[in-house]
């Protein structure tokens, strides 16, 4: 990879969401909150129509990546990704999912073609792109599809200083989860994990939390033998590998003040498990960071919130700490590739 552009992509979302209107506060936050230069893959006259329906003083420019620092102080940089997007606020259509799916296939390619530091993702409406055929269940699936051929395991990690939370099945229904929680994934998920949070978050020795599947982790088999069968062999390989990997653990007491200071990221058997805490912390500043890829894609929290999109209420906290937290670990990334 050619040595990265300091300027953050910045995907467009789902045209009917919050996406722009977070986007368009983000920018209008530059300075007050020191953020990285971004710019948008997307559709420029959206975030035209966006702006003036919130009366928002944005100028939106097209440009090349490579004008996009220096244009970033007096303007919003769009590099056009293609289709144009249509969709009124709140009112999704399927005939947005080429146009929120160039925006990311664009951003990607900018990425690894080195003419940005690193992808930051705005909220896709799943049931728009899944209308329109498309084959991954998100952007996390999709992202490692992307990065390579074969597709690197990517891995989802919801991040605040407060706290961290990994879930080993991703995008999957829940009577499914039984079935696809095994050691190996389990195994492979810490490992990147602890991994990402070496190189990238800078932390020397990563104290793993690993979640039972069940109430009280199963209660010495007599409540499910998943964290006997699976859990309890999984994390006896990750520390013989020489990583601080800690459980079973019962979930349900894992994510208070005093448990949360044990351990720098708690894996969880399913995606509610350990996100339902970490939102319900820091649902306005927390970051979905994609581990695992070679280039570094971060996200806010949330979705699309259509109810909201349009009227002004949208809070872009979670998009900042999105964008603040592409340009760190970009940044250790690239001292990193320096030696
Ligand atoms: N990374 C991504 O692309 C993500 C996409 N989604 C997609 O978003 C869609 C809607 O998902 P929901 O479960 O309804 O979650 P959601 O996060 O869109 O909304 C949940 C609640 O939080 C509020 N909310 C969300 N973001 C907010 C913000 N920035 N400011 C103020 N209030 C905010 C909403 O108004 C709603 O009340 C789904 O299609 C889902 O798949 C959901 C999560 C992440
Ligand atoms: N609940 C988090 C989420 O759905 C994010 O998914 P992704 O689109 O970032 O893969």
């Amino acid at each position: 990879m050619a040595h990265p552009s300091p300027v953050l992509a910045l995907t467009m979302g789902e045209p009917a969401g919050i996406g722009p209107d977070i986007t368009l506060a983000a920018w209008l936050m530059r300075e007050s909150r020191a953020l990285p230069p971004f710019f948008v893959t997307g559709d420029a006259g959206l975030l035209r129509r966006r702006a003036e329906a919130l009366g928002l003083a944005v100028p939106v420019q097209e440009c090349t990546p490579e004008d996009a620092a220096a244009l970033f102080p007096t303007a919003l940089p769009v590099v056009s990704a293609g289709p144009a997007a249509t969709a009124a606020p709140g009112q999704p259509d399927t005939t947005s999912a080429p146009a929120a799916c160039a925006a990311i296939d664009s951003a990607v390619a900018l990425v690894k073609a080195g003419r940005a530091a690193a992808v930051v993702t705005n909220p896709i409406s799943k049931a728009v792109l899944y209308a329109d055929g498309f084959a991954f269940p998100g952007h996390t699936e999709y992202l490692a599809y992307l990065a390579a051929s074969p597709a690197p395991r990517p891995v989802m990690m919801i991040w605040s200083p407060d706290l961290a939370v990994v879930p080993a099945t991703i995008h999957v229904p829940l009577a499914d989860v039984p079935r696809l929680f095994t050691r190996e994934l389990l195994i492979e998920t810490a490992r990147i994990t602890a991994h990402d949070l070496r190189h990238r978050f800078g932390i020397k020795a990563p104290r793993l939390a690993i979640c039972g599947l069940n109430p009280h982790a199963g209660e010495d088999g007599t409540l499910g033998r998943e964290d006997e069968d699976v859990t309890r062999p999984a994390v006896a390989a990750l520390r013989q590998a020489g990583i601080d990997a800690r459980g079973p653990l019962p979930a349900d007491t894992l994510f208070h003040a005093a448990a949360r200071a044990t351990y720098d990221a708690a894996i969880g058997a399913y995606h509610d498990q350990v996100l339902a805490p970490a939102k319900a912390l820091a649902f306005d500043r927390a970051v979905n960071v994609t581990l695992g890829l070679p280039f570094i894609r971060t996200s806010p929290d949330h979705g699309t919130a259509f109810a909201i999109a349009g009227t002004g209420r949208a809070d872009p906290s979670s998009l900042i700490e999105a964008l603040l937290l592409a340009r760190r670990l970009s940044e250790s990334d690239a001292a990193r590739a320096e030696g």
